[in-house]
């Protein structure tokens, strides 16, 4: 059996960005004493989900002179000696005046492997024209993957995860896994988070990992929590309830094949029937 322990750290996001990092190296600690090999943080993990100033909290992420937080993830990701997939943070462009908000990974030793800039911010459309995060923060325009000894993984930030096709593109290029650092809101659409993590499950048959930060019902943005991990089956290998919380999670690979078994979608997937959803309106 190939396995590996995924662990979701659901912390409680204050307005202090030093006690977040505090907290959050706290729990990728604890994950890895527990046994976690990839740990996953949320997204925005040292600032609360919609700061109206992106930019005082946005740094250079270029792998060589790393910024406050990236720093601070690579000092965890090295020290709990774990594949770190480190939330998210604002990342400032070299270019010029864009902001993305990037969830990098980061390897045991400390090194910098991905950059995923989240490529669907979030958006309602409103007379005419989209408004929300997509106000502040500039589409990243990659799908992005990242080996492990145990695997390749997709990674995307919440909102990625309405995208299904994200998910099917990475797992159709042998990813085991999808991870999605979010921070998916309480109230009205709330359920979406979990019947959205079992589809990506379903429609690709893969593991789906989605941490959120804790619900708080202070902050001006209420995450939602319910952290989980799901089999390929969409099955629920683990979940959080809305508080602070560690989830950890041994992902059984041989599952992956058993569910391609059972449903052989990638036997009967018909390309030749849909072979270009683009040319469709
Ligand atoms: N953090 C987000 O991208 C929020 C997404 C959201 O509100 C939704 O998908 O619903």
């Amino acid at each position: 059996m190939v396995s590996v322990n995924i662990a979701l750290a659901q912390l409680r996001v204050s307005d202090s960005k030093t006690s977040n990092f505090k907290r959050a190296r706290e729990m990728v600690l604890e994950a890895s004493h527990r046994g976690a090999q990839i740990v996953v943080l949320p997204e925005s993990f040292y600032t609360p989900m919609g700061s109206s100033d992106c930019a005082a909290y946005a740094e250079l992420i270029d792998g060589k002179q790393l910024g406050e937080a990236a720093q601070a993830l690579s000092d965890m990701a090295k020290a709990a000696k774990v594949f770190l997939v480190g939330g998210s943070i604002y990342e400032k462009s070299a270019q010029g005046p864009a902001i993305f908000n990037t969830c990098t990974v980061w390897n045991p030793e400390g090194e910098l492997i991905l950059k995923h800039r989240k490529v669907h911010p979030y958006a309602q459309y409103h007379d005419g024209h989209l408004t929300g995060e997509v106000d502040a923060i500039t589409a990243g325009r990659d799908i992005s993957e990242f080996a492990t000894p145990w695997g390749k993984f997709g990674v995307a930030v919440c909102n990625d995860v309405r995208y299904a096709e994200m998910a099917m593109v990475s797992a159709r290029n042998g990813c085991v896994g999808m991870i999605y650092a979010a921070a998916h809101p309480a109230g009205r659409w709330a359920a979406h988070w979990e019947i959205l993590l079992r589809a990506r499950a379903l429609d690709n048959l893969v593991f789906v990992a989605g941490c959120n930060p804790a619900k708080d019902t202070n902050a001006g943005f209420v995450p939602c929590g319910q952290s989980m991990v799901v089999s390929p089956v969409a099955e629920t290998v683990a979940a959080a309830g809305d508080g602070e919380e560690l989830v950890i999670a041994e992902m059984d690979l041989d599952l992956i094949q058993a569910a391609r078994n059972e449903f052989p979608l990638y036997r009967q997937r018909r390309f030749d029937v849909y072979r270009d959803v683009t040319a469709a309106n």
